[in-house]
C-alpha cells in the first residue's frame, strides 16, 4: 500500500502544481509541508497580492485558497486566477464557514471547500480528487482538440478534392458529398444528403447509373468506373460529363447521420465514390471527332463522312434494292465574288448558301461540303429521277433570290449534276465521278442547270488525260482549224455573215468536233487558248474577205460560258480585236441565255462595254434556256438566234412550228434581228420566209466548211446564193457531222 502511494505520489508530483495562500505562515507553511510529502511541488503565498503575482509567472494546476485575507481576499484571488489561468482548479481552504461563504466560493468556481482546522487525510484526499479530475478534463480536452485538427485536415483533404468524393447507402441515396459538388454543379451538399443520386443525373443516363451500381461483380478490388451527365444548376452548360469510380464498402465499416457534416440520411453508408470533371476532355475529344468528319465553315459533313455515308447508302440500297442519287453541286460566279469581295465574304456566302440548300432537304440526306465551292448531296431511297430532279429544281430554286454579304447584294447559282444508283454506278467513287462529270455538263452548256450523268458522258478517265496532253500539243502545234457556216439573208440569198465552229484537226483521230474536246478544254482551263486561236484565226481570214469585198459581212463566234465569267473577258475580247485589226461592227458574239441569267449584273456591264464599240450580240440557242424574256430590253442584244429544235418542229403541222411563229413575232416587236439556225429543208426555208426570218443557217446552205471553201464560195458568188444548187455541196445530200 505504501509503495501504491509512492508510486501516486511520484505522479502527481510531475503532474501538479500547487500554490497555497494563506496569510498566516505558519499555517501555509504546514500546508506545504505536508502536500510536499505527498510528493506535490508546493509554492507559498503569505498574501493575496503576493498570490496574485506569482500567479502572472507560474503556471499552476491547483491553488489552495484563503478566504480571509487582508488586502486581496480569496475572492479577489479566484477572480486574478480565473482571468490568468482559467484552467488551475482551487480548493477554498477558510476558517470560514457560513453557507453564504461557501456557496460564493463554490459559485465563484472552487472546485470543493476545506474548513479549518481541517483534517490531513481529508485534505490530501480532496486535493487528490481534484488533481484527479483535472488532469482527465485535461487529457479530454487534449483529445478533443487533437480530433478536431484530424477532422479539419480530413475535412480539408476531401473537400479540397479536384473530384466529387460521395457516399451512397444500400438504396442509392447520398449519406456523404464533399462541398466539390458546389463548384462543379452548383448543389450544396446539405442539401443532396438523403436524396436519391438520381437526382443529378442526366436523365439519358439514368438507366446506365443505375444498372452500374447495381452490377454484381463491382468491389473495392474491381471498382465500377463509367461515364456519364450529371444535371448542373445555375450554369450556361445544362450537363456536365462525369468519369465516376464507385464500390461498395462494408455496411458496418461506417455510419454517418444528419449530424454530421455535410448532412446524412442517417443510413450506413455502402458505396464510395469519386466523380471526375472530364467535361473539357469530352468536349476536346468531340471537337476533335467534328473536326474529323466536318467541314468547320458550314459545319456539314466533310468529304470522308460523305464518302461514309453513301458506302452504307450504297449497301443499304443493293440489298432493299432500291435506287439512291448523288448530287454534284458546284457553285456559278463564287470565284468572282470570293475573288471581288474578299475571303471573309466568300465564307459568309457559304454559309448562307448552306442554309438555304438545308431548307431544301429531308432528315436522311446528307449535305456536304466536298471543298472550295462544291458541295455533293446524298439522297438515300428514291423511287426514280424525278424525285433527284424536283430536289435539283429546289435547290437551283432557293439560290435564285440575291443574297446580302454587307452592302453587296451578290447572285451565285448552282450547277448540279446528278448520277443514280445503280445505273450510274455501283461504287461510291464511281457515283461521285459521275455525277462530277455530270456536272461539268451543265456547266459547259450555261451552268444553273441539273442533268443526270449518262453513259455517253464517260469518258475513261486515261482517255480524258491523253486527251488532255493532246489538246495541250494541238495548241502549240496549232492544229485547231476554223470552219464557217454560212448565215444566209433568205430573200437575197446573200451570204450575211459566217458562223466560226472550231474543229482539231488531229493527226491520229483526224477531224475531231467541238463535242469530242471543248468540254474538255472548259474543264481543264484550256477553254481561253482555244478561243483566243480561234478567234485570231477566225478575225485574220474574215478580215481578209471583208476587205476583198464583202465590207459587211459578219463573223459569228461562240463563245463559252467560262470564258464570259472571266473578269478579263472584255479586255481580252477587244485585245484580240484589236491586235488583229478587225472592224468590231463586223463581229457578233454568240452567248446562251443561261450565260445572261447566271449574273445579270455583271454580264449587261460587260454587254455594253462590247456593245459601245460596236461589236453585235446574239442569243444562242434562243427559247431553250431560262423563260424569262425581261432581259431582253435590258441588254444591248441585236440577234436572236431561233435553236435547231424549234426548226426541226416545221414540219407539215401549224401547230408544230407555234414557238417558232412567236419567237419570230417577238424578235419583230422587240426590232431584233432574227436568224433560224439548223435548217435542212426547203420546207422550213419556206416557212420561215413566210414568218419573215430571213436570215437562216443550216445544212440546207451548207454545213460549216474550210476557209479555203468559204473563200471559193465567196469569190463565186460574190457573196450570193441565189439557191442551194449554187453552193458545192449539194443540198440534197445534206452533210451531217453528228
Ligand atoms: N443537225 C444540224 N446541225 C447543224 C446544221 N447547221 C449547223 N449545224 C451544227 O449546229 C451547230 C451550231 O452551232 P452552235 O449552236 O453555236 O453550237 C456549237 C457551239 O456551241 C460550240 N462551238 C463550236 N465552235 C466553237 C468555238 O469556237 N468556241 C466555242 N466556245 N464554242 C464553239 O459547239 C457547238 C457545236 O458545234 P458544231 O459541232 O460545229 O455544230 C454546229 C453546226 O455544225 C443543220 O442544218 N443541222
Amino acid at each position: 500500500m505504501a509503495s501504491e502511494d509512492t508510486n501516486r505520489q511520484h505522479l502527481y508530483r510531475i503532474a501538479a502544481r500547487i500554490l497555497v495562500v494563506d496569510d498566516e505562515p505558519r499555517l501555509a507553511g504546514a500546508l506545504a509541508s505536508l502536500l510536499r510529502s505527498y510528493g506535490y511541488d508546493v509554492t507559498e503565498a503569505h498574501s493575496g497580492r503576493h498570490a496574485c503575482k506569482l500567479a502572472d509567472t507560474v503556471h499552476f494546476d491547483l491553488a489552495l485558497l484563503d478566504l480571509r485575507m487582508p488586502d486581496v481576499d480569496g475572492f479577489a484571488v479566484m477572480a486574478h486566477l480565473e482571468s490568468q489561468q482559467p484552467e488551475c482548479g482551487v480548493v477554498v481552504i477558510s476558517g470560514e464557514s457560513s453557507f453564504t461563504a461557501v456557496s460564493r466560493a463554490l459559485r465563484r468556481g472552487a472546485l470543493d471547500y476545506i474548513r479549518k482546522p481541517f483534517d490531513p487525510e481529508e485534505l490530501i484526499a480532496t486535493v487528490k480528487g481534484v488533481v484527479d479530475k483535472q488532469s482527465l478534463i485535461k487529457a479530454h480536452e487534449n483529445i478533443q482538440a487533437r480530433l478536431e485538427t484530424s477532422e479539419a485536415l480530413h475535412r480539408y483533404i476531401v473537400n479540397s478534392s479536384p473530384d466529387i468524393v460521395f457516399m451512397l447507402d444500400a438504396d442509392g441515396h447520398f449519406c456523404f458529398i464533399n462541398s466539390k459538388i458546389e463548384s462543379l454543379l452548383g448543389y450544396t451538399p446539405d442539401e443532396l444528403c438523403g436524396k436519391h443520386f438520381r437526382h443529378i443525373l442526366d436523365d439519358r443516363d439514368v438507366a446506365k447509373g443505375i444498372y452500374a451500381l447495381n452490377a454484381p461483380d463491382i468491389s473495392a478490388d474491381n471498382p465500377r468506373t463509367m461515364e456519364i451527365r450529371l444535371k448542373t444548376r445555375g450554369s450556361r452548360r445544362a450537363t456536365r460529363h462525369f468519369e465516376i469510380t464507385a464500390f461498395p464498402i462494408a455496411p458496418q465499416s461506417w455510419t454517418h447521420n444528419s449530424s454530421t457534416r455535410g448532412g446524412g440520411s442517417g443510413h450506413s453508408a455502402c458505396y464510395y465514390g469519386i466523380a471526375r470533371d472530364v467535361t473539357e476532355r469530352k468536349e476536346a475529344e468531340a471537337f476533335i471527332n467534328f473536326q474529323a468528319y466536318h467541314d468547320l465553315l458550314t459545319r456539314l459533313p466533310n468529304r470522308a463522312l460523305f464518302k461514309d455515308r453513301l458506302e452504307l447508302a450504297i449497301t443499304h440500297g443493293r440489298r432493299q434494292k432500291q435506287k439512291l442519287a448523288v448530287m454534284f453541286l458546284d457553285l456559278d460566279r463564287f470565284k468572282v465574288i470570293n475573288d471581288t469581295l474578299g475571303h471573309a465574304m466568300g465564307d459568309q456566302l457559304l454559309q448562307a448558301v448552306t442554309q438555304r440548300l438545308e431548307t431544301c432537304l429531308r432528315k436522311g440526306d446528307t449535305l456536304s461540303r466536298f471543298g472550295g465551292d462544291e458541295f455533293t448531296l446524298l439522297l438515300p431511297s428514291i423511287h426514280g429521277k424525278e424525285d433527284a430532279s424536283q430536289i435539283a429544281r429546289k435547290l437551283i430554286k432557293t439560290l435564285k433570290a440575291p443574297f446580302l454579304l454587307g452592302e453587296h447584294e451578290v447572285f451565285v447559282g448552282v450547277s448540279i449534276g446528278i448520277a443514280i444508283y445503280p445505273e450510274a454506278g455501283n461504287s461510291m467513287d464511281q457515283l461521285i465521278q459521275n455525277a462530277d462529270i455530270a456536272m461539268y455538263h451543265v456547266k459547259a452548256r450555261g451552268k444553273d442547270n441539273y442533268c443526270f450523268f449518262s453513259e455517253s458522258m464517260s469518258v475513261d478517265s486515261t482517255y480524258r488525260l491523253n486527251l488532255e496532253r493532246d489538246l495541250r500539243l494541238a495548241l502549240e502545234r496549232e492544229e485547231l482549224r476554223v470552219f464557217y457556216q454560212p448565215q444566209v439573208c433568205a430573200s437575197t440569198n446573200r451570204i450575211v455573215g459566217l458562223e466560226a465552229l472550231v474543229r482539231w484537226q488531229h493527226p491520229e483521230r483526224g477531224l475531231l468536233y467541238p463535242r469530242d474536246f471543248l468540254g474538255l478544254a472548259e474543264e481543264t482551263g484550256l477553254i481561253g487558248l482555244v478561243s483566243e486561236q480561234v478567234l485570231d484565226q477566225a478575225c485574220m481570214e474574215v478580215s481578209q474577205w471583208i476587205r476583198s469585198g464583202h465590207p459587211d459581212l459578219r463573223l459569228a463566234v461562240n463563245l463559252s460560258p467560262v470564258e464570259v465569267d472571266h473578269p478579263r473577258f472584255v479586255e481580252t475580247l477587244m485585245d484580240r480585236v484589236k491586235a488583229n485589226r478587225f472592224p468590231a461592227g463586223n463581229l457578233e458574239i454568240e452567248i446562251t441565255e443561261n450565260v445572261i441569267m447566271n449574273d445579270l449584273e455583271q454580264i449587261s456591264q460587260k454587254l455594253r462595254e462590247l456593245a459601245n464599240i460596236g461589236i453585235r450580240i446574239a442569243i444562242d440557242d434562243f427559247g431553250t434556256g431560262y423563260s424569262s424574256l425581261n432581259y431582253l430590253h435590258r441588254l444591248p442584244i441585236h440577234t436572236l438566234k431561233v435553236d435547231q429544235s424549234f426548226v426541226k418542229a416545221i414540219r407539215s403541222s401549224a401547230d408544230d412550228a407555234c414557238i417558232v411563229n412567236a419567237i419570230v413575232a417577238m424578235a419583230h416587236g422587240l426590232k431584233l434581228e432574227i436568224i433560224a439556225e439548223g435548217v435542212e429543208t426547203d420546207k422550213q426555208l419556206e416557212y420561215l420566209r413566210t414568218l419573215g426570218c430571213h436570215q437562216v443557217q443550216g445544212f440546207f446552205y451548207g454545213p460549216a466548211q474550210p476557209a479555203t471553201d468559204i473563200a471559193k464560195l465567196l469569190k463565186k458568188t460574190k457573196a450570193t446564193l441565189r439557191c442551194p444548187i449554187d453552193l458545192e455541196t449539194t443540198p440534197a445530200k445534206i452533210v451531217r457531222h453528228s
